[in-house]
C-alpha cells in the first residue's frame, strides 16, 4: 500500500490516521488539502512530508490563472508558505519546497504550462529518488546487522514514512531480505503510536517477526539482554551529527549507551541540515495537548490537565554508534563526513 500517488491532477494519500484499522485513502486536490494532510498528520514522516510538500506545490501551481511566469512564482512564495508553516521540525519539508522552487528557476522565460510541466516533473523525481536513497540506506545498514538480531526501533521509519521502503525499517528490511533472521520489537510511541499502528503493521505486513512493546519496557528489554541493537529514523540531522528523531528517543539512546548496545540512526541526505551547528537550534515542534489527554479519542486523563507534548526530542551525537546514509555508513566525529555526503548544503 502506497503512502501517497500522484494522479496528474491531485495526490492520493493513505490517511495514517486511521491505520491499522481502516485502510482510507483521501483525495487532495489542490495545495491547501496536502497542507492540512501534513499539519493532522494523515501524512508523515520527515521524507514522506517533503514529497506531500513538493506535490502540494505543483497543485499550487496548477490552481494559478493568467498571468506570466514571475506572478507565478510569486503565487508559489504564497503556497510554500502555506506549506512550510504545517511542521517545523522534519528538514526534509524545508529541502522539498526549496528544490520545487529551485526547479523553476532555470525556466523563468517559458510559458506558465511548461513550468508546471517542470515542476511536476521535479514532484515526481523527488519521490522516485526517495525510494531509492532508501533502499541504498538498506544496502549499507543491513552489512551493520547481525544475523539472529533482536532489534529495538521506535515510532516509524518505514514505507509510510517516505516514498517507499522506508529508511530505519528499509534496514530492517534489507537485513530480513538477505536472510538475517531479524527479530524487532516496537516501541509503541506515545501519544500518536505509530509504532503501534505502523511499524507493527508494516513489518507484519512483511511477514518480518515483530512484538510490540510499550515506550516504558524498552529498559527492561536491554538489562534483560534481549536487545542488540537499536535503529531509528530522524527528522534533521545537524551539522555536528546531533538528531531530532520522534520523542522518547533520546530516552533510547542513554538506555543503550548504559547498556552499551549499538544506537543507530537511518536517514537519506535530504534529512541533514548543515545550516545548523548542533541540535541546540533545532525547532521542536509542540502539537496539541488533546494528544496526550486522549487516545483514539477516549479520555485518559483529567479535562484540562497541564500537558507538555513536544513532539520530537534531540539525541546527542555522542549517544549514536553511527549514521547510517544513502552514502555510506558514517561514525563520529560527523561534521567532515557529513559535509561530504550533502556537499556542505544547507537546507
Ligand atoms: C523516516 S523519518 C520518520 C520520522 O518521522 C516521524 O515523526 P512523525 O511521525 O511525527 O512525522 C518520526 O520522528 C520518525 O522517526
Amino acid at each position: 500500500m502506497e503512502t501517497m500517488s500522484w494522479q496528474g491532477d491531485r495526490l492520493l494519500l493513505l490517511d495514517q490516521q486511521k491505520l491499522p484499522s481502516e485502510i482510507k485513502q483521501i483525495n487532495c486536490f489542490d495545495y491547501l488539502a496536502v497542507a492540512d494532510a501534513i499539519r493532522t498528520m494523515k501524512v508523515r514522516g520527515a521524507p514522506a512530508i517533503g514529497a506531500a510538500a513538493a506535490f502540494g506545490m505543483v497543485l499550487g501551481a496548477m490552481e494559478f490563472s493568467g498571468g506570466n511566469v514571475s506572478a507565478l512564482k510569486k503565487h508559489l512564495e504564497k503556497v510554500a508558505e502555506v506549506l512550510l508553516n504545517t511542521r517545523p521540525t522534519a528538514v526534509n519539508l524545508f529541502w522539498a519546497v526549496k528544490r520545487m522552487q529551485q526547479s523553476m528557476s532555470v525556466h523563468l522565460d517559458e510559458t506558465p504550462a511548461a513550468v508546471i510541466k517542470v515542476l511536476e516533473k521535479e514532484a515526481e523525481e523527488i519521490f522516485r529518488e526517495d525510494v531509492e536513497l532508501n533502499k541504498k540506506i538498506g544496502y549499507f545498514g543491513s552489512k551493520l546487522i547481525p544475523q539472529n538480531a533482536a532489534i529495538l526501533t521506535h515510532c516509524n521509519a518505514g514505507s509510510l514514512a517516505t516514498a517507499g521502503y522506508g529508511t530505519a525499517i528499509g534496514v530492517i528490511r534489507t537485513a530480513h531480505s538477505d536472510g538475517k533472521q531479524v527479530t524487532v520489537f516496537a516501541d509503541e510511541t506515545r501519544p500518536l503510536l505509530q509504532g503501534a499502528r505502523l511499524t507493527a503493521w508494516e513489518l507484519q505486513e512483511d511477514r518480518i517477526p515483530v512484538t510490540l512493546i510499550t515506550d516504558s519496557m524498552a529498559g527492561y528489554l536491554m538489562q534483560l539482554g534481549k536487545i542488540d541493537l537499536v535503529i531509528v529514523g530522524a527528522d534533521r540531522i545537524a551539522a555536528n551529527g546531533d538528531v531530532a528523531n520522534k520523542i522518547g528517543t533520546y530516552s533510547l539512546a542513554v538506555l543503550a549507551k548504559a547498556h552499551a548496545i549499538p544506537f543507530y540512526v537511518a536517514a537519506p541526505y535530504s534529512t541533514i541540515d548543515m545550516a545548523l551547528t548542533d541540535g541546540s537550534q533545532i525547532v521542536i515542534e509542540e502539537r496539541d495537548h488533546e494528544e496526550v489527554r486522549r487516545i483514539g479519542g477516549i479520555m485518559t486523563a483529567p479535562v484540562g490537565i497541564p500537558v507538555f507534548n513536544p513532539a520530537f526530542d534531540v539525541t546527542t551525537a555522542r549517544l549514536i554508534s553511527a549514521i547510517i546514509t544513502d552514502k555510506g555508513v558514517v561514525s563520529a566525529p560527523y561534521q567532515e563526513e557529513l559535509k561530504k555526503i550533502t556537499g556542505g548544503g544547507s537546507q
